[in-house]
C-alpha cells in the first residue's frame, strides 16, 4: 500500500484534497481525520501539517508527499520534486519598514524574524551577511513594531500583509515557492508512485488547458489550424453540410480569449470552449 502525505490544514490542504479527489481518489469526509484507506487505489492518505510533511517524505516513512516548496527546503529534508502542481503559488521575501532603501548587505548586525529559520540562514551565508535569526512561529508582520526584530524575511502572495504593516520587500525573492509532490532524494521509482504523480499531472495539466470546438468554413481550414495547432494536431470532422468543418483542438487558458478571437476574425463559426477535467497525454 503507497503512503501519502496531504496538507491537513492552512492554505494548501483545501485545493490539495480537492486535486487528489479530481485524481479519482477517495477523499476524507471529516476535517478531524488523519488517515483515509483507499482500497482501490491501493492508497493510504495522512493528513498532516505542512511543514512536517518533508520531513516523514525525506525520512522514508511515507512514500509521497504534497507540501509548499518553501516548506520542504527550510525542513532540510532530503527530498526531490516530482511535480510542481500548480497551486498555493508565493515568495519568500525578505522585508523592513517602508521608508528605507533596503538591501541584503543593511541585514548584517540585525535582528532578522521568521518562520523559515533554515531558509533564511542558508540565504544570508550565501551574502555573506551576519544577521540574528529570531525564530516566530506566524504573524511575523508585526514583529517589528513590537520591537523584537529590525527586519524579516515571509511568504508574501499579495503584499497585503506587508502593505498592512508599512513594509517593503526588498532583494532577490529567496524561493519562488509553489505546492510540490515530494519523493524521498534517491529512492526507487516504483508504479504506485508513477500512477499517483501521473494521475496528479494529468489534472495539473487539464487545469491549465481548455478544449475548444468550432465550426469552420474549409476554405478558411489552413488558417484556422494554424491558429489552434492542438497538441499533436486538431481533431477535424466533416460535417453535414460540405462547405464546413468541425474542429477540436486544446488551447491553453491563458490565450483562449485572444484564440477564440483570432477565430471569429478568419470566419469560424459557433466557438466553444469547455473545461477540462482530467487528462492523460
Ligand atoms: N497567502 C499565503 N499565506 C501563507 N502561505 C501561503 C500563501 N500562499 C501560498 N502559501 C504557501 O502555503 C504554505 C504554508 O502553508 P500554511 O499556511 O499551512 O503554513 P503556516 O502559515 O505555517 O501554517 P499555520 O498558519 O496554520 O500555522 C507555504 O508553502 C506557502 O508558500
Ligand atoms: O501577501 P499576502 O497575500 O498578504 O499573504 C502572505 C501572508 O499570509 C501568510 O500568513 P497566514 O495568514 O498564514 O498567517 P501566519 O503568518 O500566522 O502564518 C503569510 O505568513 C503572510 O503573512
Ligand atoms: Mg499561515
Amino acid at each position: 500500500m503507497l503512503r501519502v502525505a496531504v496538507p491537513n490544514k492552512g492554505a494548501l490542504a483545501a485545493t490539495a484534497s480537492e486535486m487528489l479527489g479530481e485524481a479519482g481518489y477517495r477523499r476524507r469526509h471529516e476535517q478531524r481525520d488523519l488517515t483515509v484507506l483507499d482500497p482501490v487505489n491501493e492508497v493510504e492518505f495522512f493528513f498532516l501539517r505542512p511543514k512536517d510533511i518533508a520531513i516523514y517524505v525525506g525520512s522514508g516513512d511515507l512514500d509521497l508527499g504534497i507540501t509548499g516548496r518553501d516548506l520542504a527546503l527550510d525542513s532540510g529534508a532530503p527530498v526531490t520534486e516530482v511535480l510542481a502542481l500548480g497551486f498555493g503559488g508565493s515568495t519568500f521575501r525578505y522585508a523592513g519598514p517602508a521608508g528605507q532603501e533596503w538591501k541584503p548587505a543593511d541585514l548584517h548586525g540585525k535582528r532578522l524574524a521568521t518562520s523559515y529559520p533554515r531558509l533564511v540562514r542558508e540565504d544570508l551565508k550565501r551574502h555573506g551577511v551576519e544577521a540574528e535569526v529570531i525564530r516566530l512561529d506566524g504573524a511575523v508582520e508585526i514583529s517589528i513594531q513590537l520591537g523584537v526584530a529590525d527586519a524579516i524575511a515571509d511568504v508574501v502572495e499579495s503584499g497585503r500583509s506587508l502593505r498592512q504593516n508599512n513594509l517593503v520587500a526588498f532583494g532577490d525573492p529567496i524561493c519562488v515557492s509553489e505546492a510540490v509532490l515530494l519523493e524521498r532524494e534517491g529512492s526507487a521509482a516504483s508504479k504506485a508512485k508513477s500512477q499517483v504523480a501521473a494521475r496528479l499531472r494529468g489534472v495539473v495539466f487539464a487545469q491549465q488547458y481548455l478544449m475548444l470546438d468550432y465550426d469552420c468554413p474549409r476554405g478558411i481550414l489552413e488558417q484556422a489550424i494554424a491558429i489552434t495547432p492542438g497538441l499533436e494536431s486538431p481533431t477535424v470532422a466533416p460535417l453535414a453540410d460540405d462547405n464546413w468543418v468541425a474542429v477540436r483542438a486544446m488551447v491553453a487558458r491563458k490565450a483562449v480569449n485572444q484564440v477564440m478571437d483570432e477565430l471569429a476574425d478568419v470566419g469560424a463559426k459557433a466557438i466553444l470552449a469547455s473545461d477540462i477535467r482530467s487528462c492523460r497525454l
